[in-house]
């Protein structure tokens, strides 16, 4: 069995108890939380990883802007990690620096495992692959972006906050940002430091004042991806690739699918779209090739 800690019980965190649950070859190893977090009825918890045992891999279902400096002691220990780090434009370097940790400490590191970035990464690539030449437009929504919604969470005089993307079509989208206010809070000072910090400063981004969130909260979300190209010299190729899935249990199921690889790749950090798509799956080899070819 596959000895796996979760870090982090947010929405992910709490998503991924329950797919590690129905992992037939993993072992929930304990939750680490920020000290003095509440204890989670029925699992171990504690502040720190040394006080789990031993750990094969460990889930970060913390903050995307969290993920490198939470990933580096765990790698310096040898505890392969994986993580849904979703700013898309800082994943090369990302690579690089848990890479090298990774693989002066023997370990593997999986990074940007959700579905955007993430099993979306690896049908952007397949296409690619299947006409060569084209656009490939990546359609969200409707629906609630985790990433935005902690970004927006994490502004001073916010209480709570929920980030809805609205696709407007050709991959372009509209932001929806939900906030209750702390006492005290200005809203014109909690608007402007949304909108300017760069998960939202590239889109239309509309920020609303309510009472509460609950009120507004659905964990839907979806993707559209499509792609119109050439394969060869041969035109008008297309693709079609669409879900509607609950965000967070989506992401966490990946997340473990992808322990579960990490245990089977050479030392060094990967993205999915690098990975063979076999290693996410529990079972025998030539088993699966039968099954899936
Ligand atoms: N690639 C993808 O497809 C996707 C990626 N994501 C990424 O997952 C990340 C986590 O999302 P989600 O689970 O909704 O987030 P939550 O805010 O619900 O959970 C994050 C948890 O991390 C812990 N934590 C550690 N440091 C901090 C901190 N500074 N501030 C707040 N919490 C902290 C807390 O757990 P505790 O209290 O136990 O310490 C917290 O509950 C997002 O940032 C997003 O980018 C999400 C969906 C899809
Ligand atoms: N990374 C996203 C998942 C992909 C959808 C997305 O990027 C968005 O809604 O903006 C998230 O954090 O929920």
């Amino acid at each position: 069995m596959i000895k796996v800690a979760i870090v982090g019980y947010g929405n992910i965190g709490k998503y991924a108890v329950d797919a590690l649950r129905a992992a037939p070859d993993m072992e929930l190893a304990g939750i680490v939380r920020r000290p003095g977090s509440e204890p989670v009825h029925g699992i171990k918890t504690a502040s720190s990883m040394e006080d789990l045992g031993h750990v094969d891999a460990a889930l970060l279902c913390t903050p995307t802007r969290s993920v490198e400096e939470t990933a580096l002691p765990l790698l310096a220990r040898g505890i392969n990690t994986v993580d849904s780090f979703d700013i898309h434009g800082d994943i090369v370097n990302l690579r690089r620096s848990l890479g090298a940790q990774a693989i002066k400490h023997d370990a593997v590191s999986i990074i940007s495992a959700g579905w955007d970035p993430g099993t979306d990464s690896v049908i952007r690539t397949l296409m690619l692959a299947m006409a060569p030449k084209g656009i490939t437009y990546t359609n969200f929504g409707p629906g609630m972006s985790m990433g935005h919604s902690v970004v927006a969470r994490s502004k001073e005089g916010v209480a709570d906050a929920l980030s809805l993307t609205i696709p407007t079509g050709s991959g372009v989208h509209r932001r929806m940002v939900y906030v209750v206010l702390k006492e005290g809070a200005k809203f014109s000072d909690v608007e402007f430091a949304i909108k300017s910090d760069s998960y939202f400063s590239h889109d239309d981004t509309r920020v609303q004042q309510v009472p509460d969130i609950d009120a507004l909260k659905d964990m839907g979300h979806g993707v559209l991806m499509e792609r119109k190209g050439v394969s060869g010299s041969t035109q008008n190729q297309m693709f079609t690739f669409e879900m509607r899935i609950n965000n967070p249990a989506l992401t966490a199921q990946v997340m473990v699918a992808c322990a579960r690889a990490s245990m089977k790749l050479a030392s060094g950090c990967y993205t999915l779209p690098e990975i063979a798509p076999m290693d996410f799956l529990p079972g025998d080899r030539e088993e699966l090739i039968a099954q899936l070819v």
